[in-house]
């Protein structure tokens, strides 16, 4: 019948095999084999549990190396923190028994760590593991605290006496021991539950501690008289130790042949290896009997197996410590690790800050950047705009909008020199308001300003695109008439007199008549310097006038009235 036809609750089943596993260990193997059937059933934490039970029962058998292969992988699986820690504590003592201290020191640290988050159970369990474990790496302070805490922590006849055990061997080692109440206290206990082998233990260091304090006689009788109570125990840490002491006693109370006797039973018990104290103190006494009935040979044979026993006890003590200080500096540098990490991650984590406020810092100065420059384009079209507003400003007639004098003369000088380069010819006209100050007078400034204007706006309709009229000054105009013949620009000039004469006045409010004299003058005539151009073009202005006004006339040099013109105006 498997353990599902009675029972689903896997959990408490293992539970219950688990309280037997020491106790009864025939019973725990059945209960294990039965739970075996139903393994394909089992959730995560049930088989990681079982794959513990099941190393448990082979470390029992002897094979302490495959137990703890099991323990490695449940510990390395499993979720469950509770079980975590009941498998890690099993591994130490397994890892005390194969004498893989650093391993085991390192996972003492684990358990340490984890035990907080344990049960009761988890943690009486750990400190007594504990307690034997640093016991026998002869961490004895370390021993003695672990078993202080599982005294503090159960009232478990069984566990107290384990713990009461170790407390005793940790303060026996450290020098501690006064009185025998806790030597006694310890045997008692552990009798009354039956656990015979923590009980020979105690019973041997009773035996020591009389020793010690100098009643031999007394320690041997008391070890004589719990002879059975050890033999019973059949634990051989424990009869060995008996034995070897017991032998010395012997030796010390003067009886030669049982000190040898003893001696030897005690090596018969310690063939095991670890158990190198009740070894070299059976050699020794076998060394002095040899010594002392005169067996040379049987002596340098003891002495040598004394040494190799010393040097491997020796050994056994520097592996033990190498692996404490091991372990030590592994848990140094992790810890170390873990703040350098820490660091690093503070690092990275400035770096981040770092690098996003220089990426904001960046797009700050790429939006400042764009900015100034959007700026320093708006501020150069401005600029420019101004400049060229400021430009025209000061190349342009305000009132009429025309080139001013000073702009006129720069066109006309470029396009004279145009001109002469391609032999092209170019015609100025310039013209004059006729009693223009009798406008003014007449109607007002304001309407010769008006006046003005209209002849501009009129000549603008005659002339051609190309033409260029400007401001020479008051009411006197320059006109630049690009290649164009002399009649052709004698044309133009008339339209524009014409023009000029057909303004409608009355738009200005008033009715008055505007009329101009005109002079032409060409680079056919007077060659391409401006300055000349335009003192024979006013010389022909100055003609239409004196003629009678609203005219046109051009510059002649071959005529004799243009000849006394210039005479006059010399
Ligand atoms: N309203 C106005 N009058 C101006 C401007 N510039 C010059 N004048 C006037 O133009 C008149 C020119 O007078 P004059 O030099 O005696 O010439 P005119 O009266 O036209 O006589 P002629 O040229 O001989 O026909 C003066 O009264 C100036 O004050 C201006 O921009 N606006």
């Amino acid at each position: 019948m498997s353990a599902a036809s009675y029972a689903a609750d896997y959990s408490a089943l293992l539970k219950e095999a688990d309280r037997f596993k020491s106790r009864d260990p025939k019973l725990f193997a059945t209960k294990l084999e039965t739970l075996r059937t139903d393994l394909a059933h089992f959730d995560a934490y049930e088989k990681d549990y079982f794959t513990y039970l099941d190393g448990y029962r082979i470390g029992f058998a002897g094979e302490p190396k495959i137990a703890l292969q099991y323990y490695l992988r449940v510990i390395a699986n499993t979720a469950n923190i509770e079980l975590k820690i009941k498998v890690l504590a099993a591994a130490i003592n397994i890892q005390a028994i194969v004498r893989n201290y650093l391993a085991g020191y390192a996972q003492a640290l684990t358990l340490l760590e984890l035990l907080p988050q344990g049960n009761l159970n988890n943690r009486i369990e750990a400190y007594a593991i504990l307690a034997i474990f640093y016991n026998q790496i002869d961490e004895f302070s370390l021993g003695l605290d672990a078993s202080n805490k599982v005294l503090g922590l159960t009232d478990d006849a069984r566990t107290l006496c384990f713990a009461q055990t170790t407390k005793l061997e940790a303060n026996f080692n450290l020098g501690n021991i006064e009185q025998f109440d806790q030597v006694n206290a310890a045997i008692e206990i552990c009798e009354r539950a039956n656990e015979y082998a923590p009980a020979s233990m105690n019973i041997v260091t009773k035996a020591k501690l009389l020793k010690q304090k100098g009643q031999v006689e007394a320690a041997l009788e008391y070890l004589l008289s719990r002879e059975q109570a050890v033999k019973k125990s059949r634990y051989p840490v424990a009869i060995s130790s008996y034995e070897a002491e017991l032998a010395e006693l012997y030796w010390l109370t003067g009886d030669a042949v049982k000190a040898y006797q003893h001696a030897n039973l005690s090596i018969q018990q310690s063939s095991g290896a670890g158990l190198y104290k009740s070894r070299i103190q059976a050699y020794e006494t076998l060394f002095r009997y040899a010594e002392s009935v005169g067996d040379e040979s049987s002596a340098l044979d003891t002495l040598k197996k004394l040494t190799e026993t010393e040097k491997a006890f020796l050994d056994e003590a520097k592996v033990k410590q190498l692996a404490i200080q091991q372990a030590k500096i592994d848990a140094i540098e992790k810890a170390n690790q873990i703040k350098l990490l820490d660091k690093e991650n503070s690092l990275l984590k400035t770096e981040a800050v770092l690098a996003r406020t220089e990426i904001e810092n960046n797009r700050l100065v790429i939006v400042t950047l764009f900015l100034l420059s959007s700026l320093v384009v708006i501020w150069l079209l401005v600029n420019r705009k101004m400049q060229r507003q400021l430009k025209q400003q000061a190349q342009t007639d305000e009132l009429t909008g025309v080139p001013n004098r000073h702009h006129f003369s720069q066109l006309a000088a470029s396009s004279l020199a145009y001109h002469k380069k391609t032999q092209q010819v170019l015609t100025l006209v310039v013209f004059d308001l006729d009693y223009f100050k009798h406008i003014n007078d007449s109607y007002g400034h304001l309407i010769g300003d008006w006046a003005l204007k209209a002849v501009i706006e009129a000549i603008q309709e005659v002339l051609r695109e190309q033409d260029v009229i400007g401001r020479l000054g008051g009411e006197e105009f320059g006109i630049l008439l690009p290649g164009c013949t002399l009649s052709k620009a004698r044309s133009i000039t008339e339209k524009c007199r014409e023009a000029i004469e057909a303004i409608d006045t009355s738009q200005s409010g008033e009715q008055f008549k505007i009329t101009a004299s005109f002079g032409i003058a060409d680079t056919q005539v007077c060659g391409y310097t401006f300055e000349t151009l335009y003192a024979n073009a006013d010389l022909a202005l100055y003609k239409s006038k004196k003629e009678g006004r609203n005219r046109v006339f051009v510059f002649d040099s071959s005529e004799q009235n243009m000849r006394e013109l210039v005479e006059q105006a010399n």
